[in-house]
């Protein structure tokens, strides 16, 4: 039987309604969210991104605000801009795009970030409180998979999941918030020897390797829950995915498709990030 499709858009789309009534009762207390992105250099992907950012923003309310800067802007004049936006009480979420130029150091450009304003997730204070299971502000890609994994309506706890890629921004923490759910997570990555042996024990297969068409229907087990995280440009300018969507519909029960699939939940957990951020920053 052919998998159900699990267009994150449409999802993405349910959460965003949601989270534009939020704003609106946010906004009648006097609280308006707002959300700084800051763009170093011309990556035609970042900017890409960004301008997917600013839409979301839009559609829920939440002030955006994008300061671009020249690739030859200086690590000092970074991490100033920084400190002068965890200063600013109207700021209540800030993003700074990766990669930056290889002059800048990303561990000290998110480390600045004061982790109370940090939507990305990414600071080693939220890294430590996601791992711990504490509440706090969480990785966007990783939860929002584990928020489509939900709405497929698998149970996760007991269920083996195996997560393909073991990076800071996804393999690592998907593989904590599926041990939070109560799954058994099998780690893989490049080194791993006979993939497919490791991946056809999946109930639920998180793809995050970075390499077009790396999984098949040979990795599938039948009925499977398969995340593509997968973000490919390839020769053509066509954006794929991980996993050869034809053959893995035949035989996965779920499946997510690249593009609409895991992009568009990652940018709505920003925004729901932030709308978090600013009733935790204007609490009293
Ligand atoms: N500080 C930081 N935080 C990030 O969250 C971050 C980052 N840096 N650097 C780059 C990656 C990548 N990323 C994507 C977000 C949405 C889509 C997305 O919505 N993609 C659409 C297609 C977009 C298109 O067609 O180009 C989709 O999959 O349907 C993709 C990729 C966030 N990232």
């Amino acid at each position: 039987m052919a998998a159900t499709i699990l267009y994150g858009k449409d999802i993405a789309q349910d959460i965003r309604a949601e989270l534009a009534n939020e704003v609106e009762e946010l906004k009648k207390q006097g609280v308006v969210p707002g959300l700084t992105v800051i763009l170093v250099g011309d990556d035609p992907a970042s900017h890409s991104y960004v301008r997917g950012k600013e839409r979301g923003c839009q559609e829920v309310g939440i002030r955006s605000e994008v300061i671009r800067k020249d690739a030859s802007i200086s690590e000092a004049e970074l991490l100033d801009m920084i400190h002068q936006l965890n200063g600013n009480p109207n700021v209540h979420g800030i993003l700074v795009q990766l990669p930056l130029p290889p002059h800048i150091s990303e561990k000290a450009v998110i480390e600045a970030i004061a982790p109370e304003k940090d939507v990305d997730g990414f600071h080693p204070l939220n890294v430590g409180n996601m791992m711990i299971g504490y509440d706090t502000l969480l990785p966007c890609t990783p939860h929002g998979i584990v928020e489509l994994i939900k709405r497929t309506g698998t149970p996760i706890a007991g269920r083996h999941a195996v997560v393909i890629g073991r990076s800071n921004i996804v393999g690592k923490p998907v593989s904590f918030l599926l041990q939070q759910e109560n799954a058994t997570v099998t780690m893989c990555h490049s080194r791993t020897v006979d993939l497919a042996a490791h991946t056809r024990q999946a109930d639920i297969l998180v793809v995050a390797a970075g390499k077009p068409h790396l999984i098949g229907r040979e990795h599938v087990k039948p009925g499977a829950v398969v995340i593509d995280v997968g973000v490919n440009r390839i020769e053509t300018g066509k954006l794929v995915g991980d996993v050869k969507f034809d053959e893995v519909r035949e035989v996965a029960g779920f499946l997510t498709p690249v593009p609409g699939g895991v992009g568009p939940m990652t940018i709505t957990m920003l925004l729901k990030n932030t709308v978090a951020a600013a009733r935790k920053q204007t609490a009293r």
